[in-house]
């Protein structure tokens, strides 16, 4: 689409995101859960943190294992509601679940009894778009993720990475401003994930909708994404670091990485990050 911004006005544009009106905004959020050790104790998963993701950017969201990453997701997509701060869509407080997005975890939520079309139009059909209307809409969609043909097709006769691309097209049929994804490619072999990324790359750059996208893989981060937030180790979690990703687009994950640009990122994120790490690791093993 020509009225892209180049990759250097994307970044400029991420940098400046806190003066336009971000698509979504956490802002000095808190997150207390009842401990599980102590019955009368509490836990504090995420300690004032403010997020603020720009229209059209993709933004990756790192940290330690356990620290806190999908608390901040389900807070954000509404799922979760904060102990305290403010969580804001296009300007708009979230309130319930979060209306404007679309979501894709880790195990994919797929319908075994429905079929792949069935799955995808499935949103569709609950928002009571027409039969006729919603399979035509489905079909392109299916033929958009590289899976024309199989329309007919169950879930458990799919290979992990087929499912993948059918759980996209039920999320992007919708339509969603900003896309929440914590994991997504996480459970698939390194190479389907690497075509997965690409794929999620390409539809992205036709459609450039807002992505906050979960991983604790540095490297899936920083060849997707034009921002990076790097988390510290729990409790508390909170961001100690924020890099732009100036890399230009399209990008190959397979190939981008060998670039001397994106290794010296991942060397300034993994300076900032290695420290938590450690203690995530620490604390998980007691
Ligand atoms: N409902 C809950 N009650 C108590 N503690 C919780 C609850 N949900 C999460 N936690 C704790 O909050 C912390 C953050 O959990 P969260 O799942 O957000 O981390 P994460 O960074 O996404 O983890 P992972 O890297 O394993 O995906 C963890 O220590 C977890 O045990």
């Amino acid at each position: 689409m020509n009225s892209q911004p180049s990759a250097e006005g994307r970044a400029d544009f991420a940098r400046a995101g806190a003066a336009i009106e971000p698509a979504l905004l956490l802002e000095n959020v808190v997150c207390t859960f009842p401990s599980r050790e102590n019955p009368n104790g509490t836990y504090c998963a995420v300690s004032d943190t403010t997020i603020s993701i720009a229209e059209g950017e993709f933004v990756s969201i790192v940290g330690p294992t356990g620290c806190g990453k999908s608390t901040l997701l389900n807070v954000a997509s509404g799922l979760l509601d904060a102990t305290s701060g403010r969580v804001e869509c296009r300007g708009a407080p979230v309130a319930g679940i979060n209306r404007h997005a679309g979501y894709m975890f880790q195990s994919d939520a797929l319908m075994p009894w429905r079929t792949a079309l069935e799955n995808v139009v499935a949103g569709l059909e609950f928002a009571g778009v027409a039969k006729r209307e919603a399979e035509d809409r489905g079909r392109a969609w299916m033929a958009r993720v590289g899976l024309s043909g199989f329309e007919h097709s169950y879930p458990h006769h799919m290979s992990g990475g087929m499912r993948k691309r059918v759980a996209l097209a039920q999320m992007l049929i919708l339509d969603p401003a900003i896309i929440m994804m914590d994991e997504p490619f996480s459970a698939l072999d390194v190479q389907t994930r690497q075509l997965m990324e690409n794929e999620l790359l390409d539809l992205w750059s036709a459609d450039r909708k807002s992505v906050m996208f979960i991983t604790h893989d540095l490297e899936e981060a920083i060849a997707l994404s034009d921002r990076v937030i790097c988390l510290s180790a729990g409790p508390g979690t909170h961001p100690i670091g924020e890099f732009v990703v100036n890399l230009p687009r399209p990008r190959n994950v397979a190939e981008i990485s060998h670039s001397p640009e994106f290794q010296r990122i991942q060397r300034e994120i993994w300076e900032v990050l290695r420290q938590e790490v450690l203690k995530g690791y620490a604390q998980n093993k007691k």
